[in-house]
């Protein structure tokens, strides 16, 4: 022990050296001020570096090293959060990083396949201070003995899985088990499913390879930034601080409902109007609404121009209307061209009328004067109008909102009835797809995305500038009005050229592609992790799917748990329209969260309705089996139950139907409820939705008869210690042997 105390100490005064050291040069670099551009971009690339070092060196504190490998070559590592350097001349390596393949064997090696290991040790610490050892030998031929063998192998494991929980995830990079480890490090560039029930780690597990993957293939990822998808910002906020914990900070945190930048879903949505929304044949539903407005003159629309009338009928914006269409464009990017057939149209008309020959019906006007005309008319408001009319420009709030306020045009009665309502501001998570496909289908209109880049290129111009400006003191280029033949110029004297000036005004936005991404509706991500697929509705999936074109995907689910109406059945259905078959499926079969006692009333109530239904093992059986009471009075039940379960240290939660929480609050001390929980309190009261995901040391559920059975699933399996039921109506299938 006292060797491993003295190694831990130096690894925590190489990170504090290492710390001084960096929080000194972000100090010094951060003081230079206003510095000519070159040496800014130098700067600021040293802060963002700096910074990402920084925070993961603070992040380690406390649990720096937790294991060491003894191979059988007679070497050692010690593995920890992150690797560790010393500092001489071969730059020794003191610490590797749980993600590096030599960390590999710590997670995987068996006395059966021992990975050329002798020994496996656990380190245990309370802050800077090792409390204790826990060593595994691994070749059975050794018979040196340490004094702190763990003969099972599963103390560390048993002791995680047992401590109290703080209402927020940590991470479980101490005793990741082989079967997690192969999903975490899964080679796979394409979609990985990872299935598993209750407590399985799917959640710890995604969130561990979204660490991976940052370490493994950082170039790429750190540009493209990892975004995880959550079932709700409650769920967001308990899983928020693992990837911190790992030193990681490059990721994008976001339920499907803030996805659409500048929407925050504040509203809900009737299950009913849900499953409606969520469908894909709603993208169809939406182009059709697009196409709808792009309409005709009914019968006529009279234009004033030049003192006469020009009478627009619907033959003739019908052709405007239909090569328009052939372009192929979205709705937005579209209109100039429709601008310019009907421009045409009308041109033609004036032309005739004005300047066709009395005598033999040849037209007498040139070229000059078809353009003046055109020009003319290009001028006159009433034709802009017109325009107006026939294809206006859209925003896709506008065109969800019309179609949310009168879907009966496109839906069946019933369809329609469940999704009317009238234009609001406020949106719900159902409308964000919406939102995104119809963002797809109006484009952005051509010019403001030309006049953009234009004001972007003059940026970057003025920028490369300043750029020259440092380097090249001795000579100076005129880049206002950059053409061409001077950009020519520029690559020849190979000063900067065009990726360059790219490159650079990447640079100097100083955000993090994380923050870049959330801004973005058209950010492709290096990867995304979706944690709890089974509920997303087809529609998302084709949000998130344009989210990420090279499909590379980690989706971990229970489809036993699946609530959402508009939540997709299966993997294969889901993702055939994406991969087709080109996909891979993974099981986790370990539950490390619910006692052996409560997980079997749990799969009692899901074999109830389904008698084929197989669950998870449990890790680990407490000896404490949940109770189930008949009451009348259901708040003082509910107090009483509250004052017995609630855990000398940890968390409890009472789940119950949402029109119950208002009578049940009133007689719980300082609990807390709503849409957004505090997580962290004592005793939280939270509905099966919102339970979904979490864990507390101890759990009441209240009136299970009125759940649906994956609710009510979900809800029984939230508990890593004790769970208690209480009703007054009838128990649900499944509760006959409790
Ligand atoms: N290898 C492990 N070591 C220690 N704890 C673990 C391990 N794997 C999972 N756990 C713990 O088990 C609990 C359940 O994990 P997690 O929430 O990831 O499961 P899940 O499969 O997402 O569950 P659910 O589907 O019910 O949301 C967590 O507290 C997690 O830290």
């Amino acid at each position: 022990m006292r060797y491993e105390q003295e190694f831990v100490d130096g690894l925590y005064a190489r990170v504090d050296a290492l710390r001084g050291d960096t929080e000194g040069s972000l100090t010094d670099a951060l003081a230079q001020g206003d510095t000519p551009m070159q040496a800014r971009l130098e700067r600021d690339i040293l802060v963002a570096e700096r910074s990402g070092l920084l925070a993961a060196l603070n992040s380690v504190d406390g649990s720096l090293c937790f294991g060491r490998i003894d191979l059988a070559d007679g070497g050692s590592h010690h593995i920890g959060r992150i690797g560790l350097r010393a500092e001489d001349a071969d730059r020794t390596p003191l610490l590797i990083d749980w993600r590096a393949d030599v960390a590999r064997p710590f997670y995987l090696a068996t006395g059966h396949t021992p990975m050329g290991l002798r020994r496996r040790r656990h380190i245990a610490s309370e802050g800077r201070r090792v409390t204790a050892l826990h060593d595994e030998i691994l070749d059975l031929g050794d018979e040196t003995r340490t004094g702190h063998e763990d003969p099972s192998g599963d103390a560390v494991l048993l002791a995680a899985v047992n401590s109290a929980r703080t209402g927020r995830m940590g991470d479980i990079v101490q005793t990741i088990q082989a079967d997690q480890d192969r999903v975490i490090r899964a080679p796979h560039r394409g979609v990985l499913v990872v299935e598993g029930g209750p407590g399985t780690g799917k959640t710890a597990v995604a969130l561990h390879r979204a660490a991976y993957l940052l370490y493994e293939h950082r170039d790429l990822l750190a540009k493209r930034a990892v975004l995880i998808v959550g079932p709700n910002p409650a769920f967001l906020g308990y899983i928020g601080e693992v990837l911190p914990s790992l030193g990681e900070t490059g990721v994008l945190l976001s339920t499907v409902g803030e996805l659409f930048p500048g929407v925050r879903a504040t509203a809900a949505d009737t299950p009913e109007a849900a499953a409606v929304k969520g469908r894909a044949e709603m993208a169809d539903v939406l182009a059709q609404a697009v196409r709808a407005r792009q309409s005709l003159p009914d019968p006529v629309i009279a234009i004033e121009h030049d003192r006469e009338v020009l009478l627009l009928d619907d033959d003739l914006a019908r052709v405007a209307r239909d090569r328009t269409r052939a372009v192929g464009l979205p709705h937005n990017a579209a209109r100039e061209h429709f601008e310019g057939h009907l421009l045409n149209t009308l041109t033609d008309m004036v032309a005739e009328r004005i300047g066709t020959d009395p005598y033999d019906g040849s037209n007498l006007l040139d070229p000059s004067d078809i353009t003046q005309i055109r020009d003319e008319l290009a001028e006159n408001p009433e034709v802009w109008a017109a325009i107006d009319r026939l294809w206006p420009r859209l925003t896709p709030r506008r065109l969800v909102a019309g179609l949310l306020a009168a879907p009966e045009e496109f839906l069946s009665a019933e369809d329609a009835a469940a999704i009317r309502r009238p234009v609001t501001r406020r949106w719900t998570v159902g409308d964000v797809p919406l939102l995104d496909e119809a963002a797809e289908l109006l484009g952005e209109d051509d010019r403001v995305a030309r006049s953009r880049a234009e004001r972007e290129r003059a940026e970057q111009v003025a920028y490369a500038q300043g750029v020259l400006d440092v380097s090249y003191a001795s000579r100076t280029y005129e880049f206002e009005g950059l053409d061409d033949e001077d950009a020519e110029v520029l690559s020849a004297h190979d000063v900067i050229d065009a990726e360059r000036f790219a490159e650079r005004q990447e640079e100097d936005d100083h955000r993090s592609a994380a923050e870049r991404a959330a801004a973005d509706r058209s950010w492709a991500f290096g990867h995304i992790i979706v944690d709890e697929a089974q509920e997303l509705s087809p529609m998302a999936w084709r949000l998130l799917m344009r989210r990420c074109p090279t499909r590379s995907m980690t989706l971990v689910g229970d489809p036993a748990q699946t609530a959402e109406p508009a939540g997709v059945g299966s993997w294969s259905k889901i993702l055939a329209p994406y991969v087709e078959d080109r996909w891979v499926h993974t099981r986790l079969g370990v539950n490390y969260r619910t006692p052996a006692e409560i997980m079997e009333l749990a799969a009692d109530v899901v074999r109830a309705a389904d008698p084929s239904f197989v669950p998870p093992s449990s890790v680990r059986s407490t000896g404490t089996a949940p109770w189930v009471r008949a009451t009348a009075d259901l708040p003082a039940a509910v107090a009483e139950a509250v004052r017995e379960l609630t855990p000398e240290e940890g968390r409890l939660a009472v789940i119950a139907p949402r029109e119950l929480h208002r009578a049940l609050a009133a007689g719980l001390d300082g609990v807390t409820e709503g849409a957004e929980p505090d997580l962290t309190r004592d005793v939280v009261l939270l509905d099966p939705r919102q339970a979904k995901g979490l864990e507390f040391d101890s759990v009441l559920v209240v009136e299970p008869g009125r759940y649906g059975t994956s609710d009510l699933y979900v809800a029984l399996t939230r508990a890593t210690q004790r769970l208690g039921v209480l009703h007054t109506g009838p128990l649900p299938h499944g509760f006959a042997a409790a």
